[in-house]
């Protein structure tokens, strides 16, 4: 689906049976996007042509943003708001001491929170992991020295819609990169890469990467990596990740 303006008209291209064309696979994000749809007339007619806007690594998923309707599968992100009221809590692997810090970023929209695991406590969620470029930028430089724990308060959150935060399972989202994984090299791993991973609806010619399943005629509701495009279940992504315990769970085993 594609939204665009044209000789005054709001059209919208829709993509969504097969044609044999590549441009018609292209995913929609609306907050870090590598590419750029535009619209350039050639022989009085408009053609949508895509432009990368950044350096797009091989294997990386090419995406653009769709436009600003609400579109569905939106509202399994969330973005951070107040930004000066997130805190961040630093757990130190020698002591059990919290370090409670306040976080103040710049661009909030740019913030993507993280999710492991949700406490019980219906008002708190607290997520272990994660700090990306943004948090790093401000200074908090947790990740390398351990694991990193983040407690948000639902409130502080702008949900998209917020019936879908209801609906929507612990895991949203989750990071991992190399200064987190906090321990020794384990034998056998042969890739550590940087997972960032959204709920999102699977082809059934895509298999979940840890248990190769499902074996499906319709698409499957999973987790995706927006880096290197892996799927898994959800509840196999979080086995890997019990499994992996200590170390970290981006790591594939051979
Ligand atoms: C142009 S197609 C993109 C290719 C499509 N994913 C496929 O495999 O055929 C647009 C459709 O892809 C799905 N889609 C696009 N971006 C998505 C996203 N970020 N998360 C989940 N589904 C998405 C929606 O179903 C949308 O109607």
């Amino acid at each position: 689906m594609f939204e665009f303006r044209y000789n005054g008209k709001l059209l919208c291209v829709d993509a969504a049976r097969d044609d044999g064309s590549l441009g018609r696979l292209v995913n929609d994000d609306h907050i870090n996007p590598n590419s750029r749809m535009k619209t350039i007339r050639v022989d009085g007619k408009p053609h949508l042509c895509l432009f990368a806007t950044r350096s797009i690594c091989p294997g990386e998923e090419i995406t653009y943003d769709y436009g600003d309707s609400e579109w569905p599968w939106r509202c399994t992100t969330l973005s951070v708001v107040e930004p000066s009221t997130l805190e961040v809590n630093t757990l130190s692997q020698s002591e059990d001491t919290d370090v409670e810090k306040t976080l103040s970023v710049v661009e909030p929209s740019t913030l993507e929170v993280n999710t492991l695991s949700q406490s019980e406590d219906t008002d708190v969620e607290k997520l272990k992991v994660v700090s990306d470029q943004s948090v790093l930028d401000s200074g908090i430089c947790a990740a390398s020295e351990g694991l990193e724990k983040v407690t948000l308060k639902k409130d502080q959150l702008l949900l998209d819609d917020q019936d879908c935060f209801e609906k929507m399972s612990p895991v949203k989202e989750h990071v991992l990169n190399e200064e987190q994984s906090f321990c020794a090299p384990v034998e056998g791993v042969k890739e550590v890469c940087r997972h960032v991973v959204v709920t999102s609806a699977i082809s059934s010619m895509d298999k979940c990467a840890e248990c190769v399943g499902p074996v499906a005629a319709l698409k499957w509701i999973g987790l995706r990596c927006k880096l290197c495009s892996s799927f898994w279940h959800k509840s196999c992504y979080l086995k890997l990740h019990e499994w992996n315990g200590r170390r970290s769970s981006c790591m594939r085993s051979t």
